[in-house]
């Protein structure tokens, strides 16, 4: 081997060395909190949980808490807490705080969810902000009722048919279909295919590369860099994850060359009032425009079907909660064709099964960073400026303490105004939809979905879970969002209407 490559691999070598020692020492600001000295040295040791196993750092992370107590490193660079009522102080409502790490995960770094930046993220919200407020979202509900109708009449085709229907591929492509006209004003008929085709394979494709990309952040360029058709050669199953990418990258590139796509009859849609807003060139450049289009159509489709699909195997798999919410419905609706959404609102059972499938999906169970300015104390530590700190979500929907038997099922907990041991309102420890400035966007758009689809499904329809278990609605990896165990075939429902 020639000297000089000798002499640079002895360098890195020493390179490498001295600074897996500093972060062990003393003089790394973060040496004196707890946790495995692994994950304090390098990044590998969740690389290897996430990669090699698959999205299981989470799980281990709880696993940590137990030994270590409630604030661990781990990572050499961040610390997680696992204390339900400290949520409050990490995602502050008065503070603008940056967000380390999710920029890398998805090739879409500009994007309102992944912005780093606490000021350029103000302003990306502010301009999506009027879309997402009730006023917006009823003014285009005789949209979202379409959609719910066409779900209706999928689930009396299977009916007929006698076949089970597949609620944890329908689900997505109803979402899809109503997020695609809400951004765009159009929709891909997702809810119609023969198949339920939908973004989902996309998602749970773009959920596992980010644990890729968070290692190795040069992925995503490199996938840009060259012709998709080869990745998708080396690569068959990135297939449905390029094509999701390079769709709304050619609908923005399209828009942007004057081509209407808007083909329904919503009064505006998500991306014209991006266009229209105050935010700079800069911001509207197409790249940007193609980094939010994937995030925030991601973020409007499998939050809400996965919550869906826990809600709906949960109400049929329990009698006694089937029941009580279908005789609340026939009652709010004594003529099955009638769906409203006050009325739905209205219905403090159906709520509490909403609380509770949101409680259960989580919206997101990846860790969730944020960086303060300022040094925060957390009991006998003060966490350094500029640390990024996360807490994750699963953890505080499964705080035995706030939530008892917190894996089950249970609508009654959300019932008549409940409060904690020592007093506090439950519903401040809901935390699916993330809290602070930068907590979910769309919480009006999927409260909207939720309430008409299980509305919808449970007033028309009694159901019959074939080959299904609670193993496919429960959490097998963490891909970003919660997937369940990889080889699930989804929750099959036997469709049968009902007459009351
Ligand atoms: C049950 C359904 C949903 C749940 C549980 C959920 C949960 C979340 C969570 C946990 C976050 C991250 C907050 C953070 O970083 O702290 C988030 C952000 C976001 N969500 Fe949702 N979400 C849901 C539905 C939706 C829908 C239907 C949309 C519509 C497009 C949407 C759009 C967004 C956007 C744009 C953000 C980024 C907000 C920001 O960074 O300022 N979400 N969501």
């Amino acid at each position: 081997m020639p000297r000089g490559i000798v002499l640079l691999a002895g360098a890195f070598a020493v390179y490498v060395v001295g600074l897996y020692l500093y972060r062990l020492s003393p003089l790394h600001p973060l040496a004196k909190f707890p946790g495995p000295k692994l994950a304090a040295v390098t990044s590998w040791y969740e690389a290897y949980y996430e990669i090699v196993l698959s999205g299981q750092y989470s799980k281990k992370i709880s696993q940590l808490h137990d030994q270590y107590g409630p604030i661990i490193r781990v990572t050499p660079h961040e610390l997680h807490i696992r204390d339900s009522r400290f949520f409050d102080e990490v995602y502050s409502k008065n503070l603008q705080v940056d967000k380390e790490g999710w920029d890398k995960r998805f090739g879409s770094e500009h994007s309102v969810l992944t912005t780093v930046n606490a000021a350029f993220h103000k302003r990306r919200r502010a301009a999506l902000n009027p879309m997402f407020s009730r006023r917006s979202i009823l003014s285009f509900i005789h949209i979202i009722y379409r959609h719910i109708d066409t779900l209706s009449t999928r689930m009396q085709e299977f009916e007929a048919r006698k076949e089970p229907l597949n609620l944890t591929l329908a689900f997505p492509a109803l979402t899809g279909d109503i997020i695609m006209d809400y951004f765009f004003g159009f929709n891909y008929a997702q809810l119609k295919d023969p198949e339920f085709a939908s973004f989902h394979d996309a998602f749970m494709k773009i959920g596992a590369t980010g644990h890729l990309a968070t290692q190795f952040p040069l992925i995503f360029p490199i996938m840009n860099s060259i012709p998709h058709f080869i990745t998708e050669w080396l690569q068959p199953a990135a297939k449905p994850l390029l094509k999701f990418k390079r769709d709304q990258w050619d609908l923005i590139g399209r828009t942007l060359r004057g081509d209407e796509i808007k083909r329904n009859d919503a009064q505006k849609t998500i991306f014209q009032e991006i266009l229209n807003s105050k935010l700079p060139l800069e911001d509207k450049s197409h790249q940007r425009l193609a980094d939010e289009a994937q995030i925030v159509v991601g973020g409007g489709v499998e939050t809400t079907a996965f919550a869906l699909t826990i809600a709906v195997f949960h109400i049929i798999n329990t009698p006694r909660i089937y029941e009580r919410l279908h005789a609340d419905l026939v009652s709010a609706f004594p003529n099955r064709a009638t769906l409203e959404l006050i009325p739905l609102e209205q219905m403090p059972y159906l709520k509490a099964c909403i609380m509770e499938a949101v409680r259960l999906s989580y919206g997101l169970s990846a860790r969730n960073p944020r960086t303060h300015d300022k040094p925060i104390q957390y009991k006998q530590y003060v966490i350094p400026a500029k640390t990024t700190i996360a807490m994750t979500i699963p953890e505080v929907s499964h705080d035995e303490d706030i939530f008892p038997n917190s894996r089950e099922f249970i609508p009654e907990r959300w019932l008549d105004d409940p409060k904690t041991k020592d007093g506090v309102p439950l519903d401040r420890f809901m935390v699916s939809f993330g809290r602070g400035t930068r907590s979910c966007l769309g919480i009006t758009l999927a409260w909207t979905e939720l309430y008409l689809t299980l509305g919808m499904m449970f007033r028309r329809f009694q159901f019959e879970i074939f080959e299904a278990d609670k193993s496919d609605v429960e959490m097998g990896h963490d891909f970003f969002i919660p997937v369940t165990r990889l080889d699930s075939k989804g929750v099959r429902v036997f469709v049968t209407s009902t007459h009351d």
